[in-house]
């Protein structure tokens, strides 16, 4: 018997918005109105009309384009419990997934640790996963930061898989009570709970002593490559931090130091600099077909992001129809009704994801 088709992986509804379409077509009839009006009385008023009939016809364009975002609405919904239907584990592509740092002052390397640890943890089998840091502080601090991550990602990532953790990034889940999705509040959860959360913040305490030490570095080792480079004049510096050499899917997945070339008079074209220079090494030593990238002060929030988008750029009828998908950034510790519209709660409304 023939085996029946796979469901799809994603489905597109149109969202339902007539409601809104409907007031948002009265304020630009109301805006429509006032400009005629303003127009036909502009000789009997002064300058000031014309300044205003200025400021009013930018907002009417504002308004034509802000409608036009919002007016075919659809939800796209992923299953990424059906993609193992469709393709077997060991059969999904490959990820390379980019993390970018540019300096171990303003983006300290905990935060880069845990974005860092958030990856390595996705739900994905971890020999198809490689993570590349680009330093471009080409910090030695950075680079110990991530080795002694790297040590923990041992306890930490089996630790998620084991209980399901929802949030995989340590400083946020530790942030609140013991937690796996699973609901599992066994003795043994607990305990395994603790032992991780104090290992995490020795993790945090190894780092910051390593921050306000006094003493210069020990460029001796590992590290030797750190003696006499200058931030912005230094030769290359690559450093394969994890390897999965055995190549076991509830393994961990590779994780490489990346300190691009820097001289002093060539432009380095910021991120972008970095994330060329990444393609590239990447491309020498793993090469996956997709790529995901996030800033150092950003965290996957969702385990499951990488099945989600393999939902979206594979299960399309034609795959070149999809090649980009772009998660909408959440943010977190903002302020109380985020006065200064930072945080784009209205778009996060409006793309209802
Ligand atoms: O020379 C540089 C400068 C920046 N970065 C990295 O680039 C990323 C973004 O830079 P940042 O200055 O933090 O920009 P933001 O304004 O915080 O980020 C916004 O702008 C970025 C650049 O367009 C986008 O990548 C982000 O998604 C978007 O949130 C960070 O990871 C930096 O570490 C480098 O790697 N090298
Ligand atoms: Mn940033």
């Amino acid at each position: 018997m023939a085996k029946p088709a796979p469901l799809p992986l994603q489905e597109q509804n149109p969202r339902k918005n007539t409601t809104p379409r409907a007031v948002e077509i009265i304020i630009f009839f109301l805006l429509l109105s006032l400009l005629v009006y303003r127009h036909l009385h502009l000789r009997d008023h002064g300058w000031a009309w014309v300044l205003a009939f200025c400021c009013e016809s930018w907002f009417t364009f504002i308004w034509i384009l802000t409608m036009n975002n919002k007016w075919n609405q659809i939800y796209i919904k992923t299953y990424p419990e059906r993609l193992l239907q469709w393709k077997p584990a060991h059969e999904l592509p490959p990820v390379d997934m980019f993390v970018t740092t540019a300096d171990a002052d303003l983006e300290p390397p905990i935060i880069t640790v845990n974005t860092v640890l958030s990856l390595l943890a996705v739900d994905y089998p971890a020999n198809k996963l490689a993570c590349y840091v680009s330093d471009d502080g080409c910090s030695p601090l950075t680079f110990f930061a991530l080795i002694e991550a790297s040590k923990f990602a041992k306890i930490w990532v089996p630790f998620c898989k084991k209980h399901n953790i929802p949030v995989r990034a340590p400083f946020r889940y530790f942030n609140g009570e013991p937690l796996s999705s699973s609901k599992d509040s066994s003795l043994e959860f607990q305990q395994e709970w603790k032992k991780i959360k104090d290992e995490y913040e020795l993790l945090c305490q190894k780092i910051e002593e390593a921050t306000q030490r006094s003493e210069p570095w020990d460029f001796t080792g590992e590290f030797a490559a750190f003696s006499h480079v200058e931030r912005r004049n230094h030769p290359t510096i690559i450093k394969v931090i994890l390897e999965n050499k055995e190549d076991l899917p509830n393994g961990l997945p590779h994780l490489v130091y990346i300190s691009r070339e820097k001289l002093p008079k060539h432009p380095h074209h910021f991120k972008a600099g970095a994330m060329n220079v990444l393609i590239r090494v990447s491309g020498v030593m793993t090469n996956a077909p997709f790529m995901l990238n996030v800033d150092c002060d950003m965290y996957a929030n969702n385990p499951k992001i990488v099945l989600h988008a393999m939902c979206m750029l594979l299960g399309v009828k034609n795959e070149m129809d999809s090649g980009f998908v772009q998660y909408p950034q959440c943010f977190y510790d903002g302020l109380k009704d985020d006065p200064f519209g930072n945080q784009f709660v209205v778009l996060l409304k409006v793309s209802e994801i």
